[in-house]
């Protein structure tokens, strides 16, 4: 799979590096639609009359926050422009080197500038982000146009039709996602920041290091104990202020990262700790569902979808990028939660799930009985 992507990804790049386009799926739940995209300097107006003639005539032009910033171009321009393609092909190309200076422009009135988050796809699942990342692995001035594939009546090519339109003019297509999986599994940009030992209350010494994301300056915590077998074991926990720190005995999170710390002491390998607290709904909200399961007999899935809240908004980026750190290719995962295990498969990482000690009392066992029933948990 992942091999497929890397094949995939490479042939969109070469494509851009040569002059010529891809076209770009988003392949979300909002709506598949697709756009085709151009590098920045090396647009014609043969190409924007190809993107005229076969989209929305809405083109927007793609770029990291250093070339916006350097151009100034974060505000809505106030000179007047030609609709012209070759006006557009020249704008486009001056955006996208970085020989101009912002006094070179006139800005532009028919193109929309946009400015990627600094994380990409990696943040944002969008195509200003997708256009500026690929530039950017195609090393070329990280700026691009896109423009929505569309039929001359105006409806919009469905999956069919763009693969017939892609091989009609030699366009290799990408989807967001795979473009997103690929860099996260070629990419490194956790950085390390400090590691200590640190003696444990009844378990013993393990190393602790904090790690921080490059982009978002986000922390993960890894305590670590080195391991003499080729797989490690490896925790990925995921933050519960309430059963970690005070105990809480609605959850199995404290056994289950106790449990987790005391057998990797033992056996060697990771714990994984990511900061994100109720699934990634933060604390505040997990609280507001724990009294809607009080007060309302709801589970713990109903809860979080009566407040509009994703059942499950926790994302495991951080943690794959803590096995690359390590080089760990395969380990055995402390889990019932088979998320996890698709989560490092996606991106190459081998897994085998073993269970992790969760432990059942009169107040967590609606909640663990749910985490089997509904989440495919195998506790
Ligand atoms: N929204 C919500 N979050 C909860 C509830 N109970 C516990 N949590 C959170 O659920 C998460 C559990 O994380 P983990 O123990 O890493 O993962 P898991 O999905 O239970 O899977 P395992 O690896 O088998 O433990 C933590 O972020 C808790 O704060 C609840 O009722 N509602």
């Amino acid at each position: 799979m992942l091999k497929k992507i890397q094949k995939r990804t490479i042939t969109a790049v070469n494509s851009l590096q040569k002059g010529q386009a891809v076209i770009m799926i988003d392949d979300s739940d909002r709506g598949n639609y697709s756009n085709i995209i151009f590098a920045g300097e090396s647009i014609t107006p043969e190409k924007i009359t190809f993107m005229l003639q076969n989209t929305s005539d809405m083109i927007y032009l793609a770029m990291d926050s250093t070339q916006a910033q350097r151009l100034n171009l974060i505000s809505n321009g106030d000179a007047k422009q030609g609709i012209f393609t070759k006006d557009r092909a020249q704008i486009i190309r001056m955006v996208s080197s970085s020989n101009t200076k912002s006094e070179d422009l006139i800005k532009p009135d028919n193109l929309f500038p946009l400015i990627a988050n600094d994380k990409g796809v990696l943040a944002k699942n969008s195509y200003t982000e997708a256009t500026v990342d690929l530039m950017k692995l195609a090393q070329l001035n990280p700026c691009g146009v896109f423009c929505k594939l569309m039929h001359k009546n105006s409806s919009i090519m469905n999956t069919d039709q763009l693969k017939i339109f892609a091989k009609t003019h030699t366009i290799p297509l990408l989807t967001i996602q795979e473009l997103y999986l690929y860099r996260l599994a070629t990419e490194k940009f956790l950085e390390k920041k400090v590691s200590t030992p640190i003696p444990i209350k009844n378990i013993g010494t393990l190393e602790m290091s904090v790690y921080q994301d490059k982009y978002t300056q986000e922390e993960v915590i890894v305590m670590s104990k080195e391991y003499r077998h080729n797989t490690p074991l490896v925790r990925i926990h995921s933050s519960c202020i309430t059963g970690d720190l005070f105990g809480s005995l609605k959850c199995d999170c404290q056994n289950q990262l106790h449990y987790a710390l005391n057998t990797i002491h033992q056996e060697g390998g990771y714990v994984i700790y990511l900061q994100q607290e109720g699934r990634g709904i933060g604390l505040i909200n997990k609280l507001k569902t724990y009294n809607l399961q009080i007060n309302q007999n709801m589970d713990t899935i109903d809860a979080n979808l009566a407040l509009n809240l994703p059942i499950d908004a926790r994302k495991y980026d951080l943690a794959i990028q803590v096995l690359k750190q390590y080089n760990v290719k395969k380990c055995k995962l402390l889990s019932n939660n088979p998320d996890k295990k698709n989560a490092l498969k996606n991106v190459g990482i081998k897994a085998q799930l073993v269970k992790c000690g969760s432990c059942f009392n009169k107040y967590n066992k609606t909640y663990l009985q749910t985490k089997i029933d509904r989440m495919n948990h195998q506790i």
